[in-house]
């Protein structure tokens, strides 16, 4: 439905002012969530399921620099579903998904970004007028970065310190009304802007946020968790970390986000190689395609394996998600501390990981790759941003390091819960069970290096499963992927492997030959597994990529579009095609800075003395 609008044609975003970027981007993004009302009302969609549909739009580069609506749909709406109560879900709810109010959700802080118990925002509660007090004491207390929040939302969660009966109680979530709803002005005490231009993202309207004793009702502190009653009593939730529920909500959909792009990134790429021929083998001999290179099969195969892995590891992530969420309602808290470091884990690492394989994609495309046009130099900024938002990764892996060695020091006095069973047998087989180059024995090591084993092991068991009912052609390539993504970790991660299990150097050596066997092997299906992934021209938008494999025509024709090119390439006042040559000659010498004024100032100066003698 999107394709068909026209509103996404025009010029390319990259010779837009930043204004201009800002008002297309509104303009975008009402036209494209207007789809996901209109499939709302048609029953296509409810507030249940709708992260595949705005998932879906967000990733599929229809709104390619990202949208300053994004926040509303991926942390507004899920911070009231996991942070208000009932009542407040109701009040709230329907606004924010027919879009009569438009939210943003403001946590980081100049000062503070990652350690949120130091977050400097007070929320004070006054038992006199039932309200919360809202202020910044410092100019590092500014909320800073919300998506949305610059010009777009008239709403948004905030997290403050709660203050009490003159008691701290730590961080709480707060909706709060910052722009009128009708005139859009920012409402008196509240100090609100854009953050300026950055490496990518730039559509989004990220912005700063101040109070200057901002008051708002004690019913918009969300009060799903803890409470204040109207006394000023405190009201403890069951578990503090309960109300983090959101980030851990967005960690899970961002890792299908980076399937999305790493997907569409090794498509653009794959698909360039097969164009590009570049070198002889042989004096004489037609240029070879990129794409024989074993090299450049080094460069990209493990992508179109990682996409595999990741959507197989986020369904399941999702799984978990949904189940320990239910185990939350019934008052069962026993899984939270493994979802959360499930979570940071997988955000972490699918994250690094797509950064990695865009670059490589991007650099996969020598030059051409470095074209806005090609798309990917884009795709980099937006993945490369999700290794620092919610949660910053390296903070991240420390979550899950903290949960692994927290449960490995437990190992013989709990029950261990299904994605860390593995620790057991893995301090029962270090260094006792030998080597084994199949991709059970890979898995086996990396259960001891405890690295990106639930990737490993999720990708591998999935597979295994779907081997039952496909073609024993495609079973054979699905085995190719998981053998191509196990080798190459355990390539990548030697030095862990020979260091904590008995690996051999002959092993090493023949684990080479395995990985570049399955390179070759995969080599005739590479363009028929990323055409697999299914991704339209229109989402790709890229000059590189497209189906039609027209790579250097699509150069050109987008080269054209650079304002710099509006004027004639010939660029000459005889040659034009319409014949204007006298015309055109007068119109240039019209231009010379000297015919600006009719009399130049050298007359009077020096020419009219000279002539009349004078000098
Ligand atoms: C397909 C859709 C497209 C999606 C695209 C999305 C686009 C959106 C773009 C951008 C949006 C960006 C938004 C944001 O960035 S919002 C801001 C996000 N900020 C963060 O993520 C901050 C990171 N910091 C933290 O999460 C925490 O501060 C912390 C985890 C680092 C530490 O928290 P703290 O309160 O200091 O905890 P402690 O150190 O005291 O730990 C105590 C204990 O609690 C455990 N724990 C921590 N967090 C959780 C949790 N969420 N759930 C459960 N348990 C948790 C922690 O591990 C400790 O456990 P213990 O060892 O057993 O004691
Ligand atoms: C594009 C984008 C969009 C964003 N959108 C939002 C939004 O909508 N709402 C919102 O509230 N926030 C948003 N953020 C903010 C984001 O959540 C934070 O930037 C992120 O959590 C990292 O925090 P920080 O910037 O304070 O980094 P810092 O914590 O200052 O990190 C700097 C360095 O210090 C290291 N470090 C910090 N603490 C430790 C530690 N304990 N141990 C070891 N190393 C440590 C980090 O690893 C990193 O290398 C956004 C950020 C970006 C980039």
């Amino acid at each position: 439905m999107l394709s068909k609008r026209e509103v996404f044609d025009g010029v390319p975003e990259e010779y837009l002012s930043h204004k201009e970027r800002y008002e297309n981007a509104i303009r975008n993004s009402v036209v494209a969530f207007s789809l996901v009302r209109k499939m709302q009302e048609e029953g296509k969609t409810s507030i249940n399921n709708y992260r595949d549909v705005v998932g879906g739009l967000l990733g599929s580069s229809v709104l390619r620099d990202g949208s300053p609506l994004g926040l509303h749909y991926i942390m507004f709406m899920p911070a009231i579903l996991n942070q208000a109560n009932e009542e407040q879900q109701e009040k709230w709810l329907p606004r924010a998904w027919n879009c009569s109010i438009i939210g943003s959700y403001a946590q980081t802080e100049l000062g503070h970004g990652t350690f949120i118990r130091g977050l400097e925002t007070t929320a004070t509660y006054d038992a006199a007028t039932k309200q919360f007090v809202l202020h910044s004491p410092t100019l590092t207390a500014y909320k800073w970065w919300p998506g949305g929040l610059g010009q777009t939302a008239n709403y948004c969660i905030v997290v403050a310190q709660l203050y009490t009966k003159g008691q701290c109680h730590g961080i709480h979530s707060f909706i709060i009304q910052v722009r009128d709803e009708e005139t859009h002005m920012p409402l008196p005490g509240i100090k609100i802007g854009e953050i300026g231009a950055k490496l990518g993202l730039n559509a989004v309207n990220n912005g700063f946020l101040g109070f200057d004793n901002y008051r708002i009702p004690r019913t918009n502190m969300l009060m799903k968790h803890a409470q204040v009653l109207e006394d000023g009593t405190y009201v403890k939730s069951r578990h503090s970390k309960l109300n983090y529920g959101a980030m851990v909500f967005v960690r899970v959909v961002i890792v299908f986000d980076m399937v999305n792009y790493l997907s569409k990134a090794v498509t653009i790429a794959t698909r360039f190689s097969a164009v590009r021929r570049q070198c002889q083998l042989k004096a004489g001999e037609t240029e070879c395609q990129i794409l024989d290179y074993v090299t450049q099969q080094h460069k990209l195969f493990v992508s179109i394996a990682a996409a595999h892995a990741f959507r197989i590891t986020a369904n399941k992530l999702w799984l978990t998600f949904n189940e320990v969420n239910e185990q939350l309602v019934e008052g069962n808290l026993q899984r939270l501390p493994e979802l959360h470091a499930l979570a940071c884990c997988l955000k972490a690492v699918t994250t690094a990981d797509t950064a990695a394989c865009v670059e490589r994609c991007r650099l996969a495309c020598g030059g051409h790759g470095y074209m806005m046009s090609s798309s990917l130099p884009l795709t980099y900024g937006l993945v490369t941003a999700a290794c620092t938002y919610e949660g910053e990764n390296t903070v991240l892996l420390l979550q899950t390091a903290r949960f692994l060695v927290k449960t490995y020091q437990q190992l013989d006095s709990k029950a261990l819960t299904p994605t860390v069973a593995y620790l057991k047998t893995a301090a029962a087989e270090r260094f006792c069970v030998g080597w084994s180059n199949t991709t059970e024995g890979i898995i086996r090591g990396f259960q001891v290096v405890a690295m990106r084993v639930i990737i490993m092991s999720t990708f591998n068991e999935e597979v295994q499963e779907m081997s039952r009912t496909v073609s024993p052609q495609l079973k054979e390539v699905l085995h190719q992927l998981v053998d191509l993504y196990c080798t190459y970790w355990a390539l990548e991660k030697l030095s862990d492997l020979l260091l904590y299990t008995p690996i051999s150097q002959k092993e090493v050596e023949s684990l080479r030959l395995r990985y570049e066997e399955t390179l070759t092997n995969l080599r005739p299906n590479a363009v028929g597994l990323v055409d697999a992934f299914d991704l339209r021209d229109e989402m790709l938008q890229s000059t590189l990529g497209s189906y039609d494999g027209r790579v250097y025509e699509r150069l050109m024709e987008e080269a054209m579009k650079s304002p710099l090119n509006a004027e004639p390439m010939l660029q000459s006042t005889l040659g034009s095609y319409d014949g204007r040559v006298y015309e055109r000659l007068m119109e240039e010498a019209m231009k010379s800075p000297l015919n600006a004024e009719p009399v130049n100032y050298t007359f009077h100066k020096y020419l009219k003395p000279f002539m009349q003698g004078k000098l």
